[in-house]
């Protein structure tokens, strides 16, 4: 459906983006994340053909959006960061005009704008003048504009920016039912909009494409450790023995917490255990744990003589098959193991837990937030660095801003499109 080959963009005054490279399926919904100044709009805006590219070539259903810019961009429909709306006209007037300029054959107009009308959510709004529309009709107008002529493909610029959060809700949901029947790439800063709404995220870091890919997917594949959050029952100080001796002998870093969960705590703080305060600390409290392992039925004590549970030795074919029953628990702990080494442990822990008599209440592979990819792909302080000496270099700002440094005037010559120029 789309294809971005190799697309690169310079600015007289040096940043724009570099060598783009994706392409999108039909009915996909893609999300295009990066911070301010990755360049975003820029990409944006070279797809729906407002901006020509300084390299590359781009394709909408195999036609040029530059060479053959009229039959390609009948199949886009745009949604720029500033709809192009005309405040003096009335919600109807305007998607009339849209309607004709888009090309939508005469004697469908009135009917396609009625359908625009219902389709947004607008209906009683039809005689209202936009300048008196909210924040949030507005887009559902700058939504209506980019969709009256049936394209299928839609792009969209940051959609739901400056919306209130009912707003944001009813504009996400409008997309989602956009995206049932068009081919929707959808930029934003907003990190749950992509979870919320797309299949696909592109992460565009400093006018690079840095990572493309499922937003449950990215986090595993850019882990680089094994991670697991735990809570056991039993007595703590047990608790921190055997995990401590076991994390010692595997390389592997515990961080057990003190307290009890609490809504918003950070699930990880205090005490670490690693090889060497395993041994000075927890391993030198407690008896070896195997002691304490029972036979069928008998109670299980804590260092201190707390009941913990009871564990049963289902049959002797097998004896490291282990089943609780009447299970009382009198107290639990949480844990975050890492191994560097991003080997699963968990089928060894869950063994040596077992065997210990210490149940495992709960269990969870921890993965990396999109959050937490997207902080790693754009917070690197050395590239900001060498970045703010490339600047410092440069006689031109870098900065639109400013205006110094502007290229507009190479744009698309095609402004027959109702969209938005500068
Ligand atoms: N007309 C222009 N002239 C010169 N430089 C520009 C121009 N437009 C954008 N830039 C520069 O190109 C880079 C990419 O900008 P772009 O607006 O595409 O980023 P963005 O990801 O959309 O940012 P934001 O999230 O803030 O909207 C920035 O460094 C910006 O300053």
């Amino acid at each position: 459906m789309l294809e971005v080959k190799q697309v690169s963009k310079k600015y007289d005054g040096g940043r724009g983006v570099q060598k783009i490279d994706f392409s999108m399926q039909r009915g996909e919904i893609v999300g295009f994340l990066g911070p301010n100044g990755a360049g975003k709009t820029t990409t944006m805006r070279m797809i729906t053909g407002y901006l020509y590219p300084t390299e590359g070539i781009i394709t909408v259903d195999g036609l040029s959006v530059h060479d053959e810019a009229r039959k390609a961009r009948s199949k886009i429909g745009y949604l720029p960061e500033m709809p192009p709306l005309y405040p003096d006209l009335t919600v109807d007037s305007y998607l009339k005009f849209v309607a004709k300029l888009r090309g939508v054959p005469a004697r469908e107009q009135k009917l396609r704008v009625a359908e625009m009308v219902s389709r947004l959510g607008l209906n009683g709004r039809e005689r209202q003048s936009v300048r008196h529309l909210s924040k949030g009709y507005k887009q559902r107008l700058g939504l209506a504009q980019a969709i009256i002529h049936k394209p299928d493909l839609l792009v969209l610029d940051e959609p739901t920016s400056g919306l209130d959060p009912s707003q944001i809700i009813e504009i996400r949901s409008l997309i989602r039912e956009l995206g049932e029947n068009h081919t929707v790439l959808l930029s934003t800063h907003i990190l749950q909009e992509v979870g919320a709404l797309c299949d696909r995220v592109l992460i565009i870091n400093r006018g690079e494409l840095v990572m493309d890919g499922a937003p449950d997917e990215i986090g595993a594949r850019m882990e680089n450790r094994f991670a697991v959050t735990l809570e056991v029952g039993g007595e703590r100080e047990r608790i921190e023995t055997v995990l401590g001796r076991w994390a010692e002998a595997r390389g592997i870093t515990a961080e057990i917490r003190t307290g009890p969960p609490e809504a918003g705590e950070n699930p990880v703080t205090s005490l670490a255990i690693d090889g060497s305060e395993a041994n000075s600390s927890a391993a030198s409290t407690a008896a070896p744990d195997q002691d304490r392992v029972s036979e069928k039925g008998e109670s299980i004590m804590s260092s201190d003589n707390t009941k913990i549970s009871t564990i049963e030795k289902t049959h002797s074919e097998n004896p490291e098959s282990l089943a609780l029953s009447n299970t009382q628990i009198s107290g639990s702990v949480r844990a975050l193991l890492t191994a560097g080494d991003q080997q699963d442990f968990r089928v060894e822990l869950f063994r040596l837990l077992a065997e210990a008599d210490l149940p495992i209440l709960e269990l969870h592979k921890e993965n990396l937030t999109l959050e937490d990819v997207f902080l790693k792909l754009t917070s690197d302080p050395a590239a900001s660095a060498a970045e703010d000496s490339t600047v410092a270099d440069k006689p031109v700002s870098l900065n639109r801003s400013d205006g110094a440094a502007s290229s507009e005037t190479t744009d698309s010559p095609d402004a027959n499109s109702g969209g938005e120029r500068e």
